[in-house]
């Protein structure tokens, strides 16, 4: 068990560079398992999930070479169609090995990711696409069975916009025979950034970014080299560093239109915000105004940036009305930063946030990534020290958080328990 010991009240100053996409990586990584051949892929994140992603690819029998930010997968030797329990519950994504599996292989095992710390996530869109697509689909001992014997391109109508059944379905349909439509589907940036990676790999997709993705089948594909996109969420978290700590720094390798719901915000709030090319700079000298948010999928306020964005409201001037429809369950950060002092109340989907105009430190616990790093943003804004723990989870998204944050003059440990 790991936790950080942070130390508030330090102004951030300085710049900071963010890594490559979570987000985009994990789709990309599992995708590279539809190519009979090796691939690059620059940019990679140094993560925990980037790191189960790489065991699930190892597990199925792929050899993966993971330098500094470069992965080098060959995936021809990959002989194994399941992915077990115990890899599953290490990383809801891996569910995302599902669609190359089922489009490389004909086949997949693989076991039910289940709930999470932020809601239930089931994964019938995913399943319901497939089956669309000729696949038979069985769901026994906690197991998802996946097999086809010819996969047909199908017109295939999303419920709601899945980011992760947009993924899966967009690689299961590249070696399906004729053409698959995904309609209503999610928009999100990574799924441009994967739809470039399969392009790049011989892929014939149009329309990621829109909420209609086209792929028409091709026969094979062949090896590339893919740079993955900057990633956006822990540039917004950065953003909100800058303004909880009332600090001024520059934030380098972003994409802006990725930013745009975040920035908005940020500005409405009073917070000052200037973009450059790939580099933004965000600083504040006082608490920020309340504004409302309301999470949406993308190009609406993301989900994953809620919890950071509740931290900052915590401090402001007025009242600020939160509202998640994203996911049923993603307020437990709520308890932990009333532990600080917030004065938040919740109704169902809905937090309001009276600002107050300081935090203090407090024994908290991070109960998932972004809970935990808006927990790390609280402290540094708070008087007085907080201990966080379970910081593992933070882990999973962010590269070294403590060493970003303290190289532009926070203070914060990181000691093994
Ligand atoms: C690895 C990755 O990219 N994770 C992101 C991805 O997760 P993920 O792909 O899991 O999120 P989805 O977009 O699929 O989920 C959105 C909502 O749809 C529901 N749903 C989803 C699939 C399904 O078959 N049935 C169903 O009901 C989910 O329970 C959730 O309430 O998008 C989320 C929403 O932007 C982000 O918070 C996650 O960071
Ligand atoms: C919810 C998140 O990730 P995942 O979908 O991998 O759980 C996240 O990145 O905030």
């Amino acid at each position: 068990m790991q936790r950080f010991m942070i130390t508030g009240g330090y102004s951030l100053s300085g710049a900071v560079r963010v890594s490559g996409s979570k987000n985009a990586t994990l789709p990309i990584m599992a995708a590279s398992l539809l190519l009979d051949g090796k691939c690059v892929i620059r940019g990679v994140p140094r993560l925990r999930d980037v790191a189960v992603m790489r065991d699930v690819l190892v597990y199925l029998g792929a050899s993966v070479v993971w330098e500094k930010d470069v992965m080098r997968i060959d995936a021809r030797r990959v002989n194994c169609h399941e992915v077990s329990e115990e890899l599953m519950r290490r990383m809801r994504a891996s569910n995302l090995v599902l669609g190359p599996l089922v489009g490389r292989f004909r086949c997949a095992r693989i076991s039910y990711p289940g709930g999470c710390n932020i809601g239930s996530r089931p994964m019938n869109l995913h399943l319901k696409g497939m089956q669309a697509m000729g696949v038979g689909i069985t769901e026994k001992f906690g197991y998802i069975s996946a097999r086809a014997e010819k996969l047909q391109g199908s017109e295939i109508y999303l419920d709601l916009p899945s980011v992760g059944a947009t993924e899966n379905l967009m690689m299961a349909a590249v070696l399906a025979e004729g053409k698959t439509v995904i309609k209503n589907a999610a928009r999100e940036p990574e799924i441009v950034d994967l739809q470039n990676f399969l392009n790049n790999m011989g892929a014939k997709i149009r329309g990621a970014g829109t909420d209609t993705v086209k792929i028409t089948g091709v026969n094979s594909l062949h090896g590339t080299e893919h740079s993955v996109i900057p990633d956006r969420i822990e540039a917004g978290t950065h953003m909100v560093a800058a303004a909880i700590t009332r600090g001024d720094i520059l934030i380098a390798n972003i994409i802006p239109e990725h930013l745009e719901p975040v920035i908005n915000k940020l500005r409405e709030a009073g917070v000052y915000v200037e973009v450059k090319d790939d580099q933004v700079r965000v600083a504040a000298d006082k608490r920020p105004r309340a504004v409302d948010i309301k999470t949406m999928a993308y190009p609406g306020f993301p989900t994953d940036m809620q919890p950071q964005f509740m931290a900052l409201m915590t401090v402001a001037e007025g009242t600020s009305v939160i509202t998640e429809t994203i996911f049923e369950n993603r307020y437990k950060h709520v308890m932990e930063l009333r532990r600080m002092g917030a004065d938040i109340n919740l109704e169902g989907h809905t937090a309001v946030v009276r600002g107050v105009p300081e935090l203090t430190g407090a024994y908290v616990e991070a109960s998932d990534l972004r809970a935990g790093a808006a927990l790390v943003l609280a402290a540094m804004g708070a008087e007085n020290g907080t201990v966080l723990d379970h910081v593992g989870h933070i882990d999973r998204g962010y590269e070294r958080l403590e060493n970003k944050y303290n190289a532009l003059g926070a203070r914060i440990i990181r000691v093994h328990s």
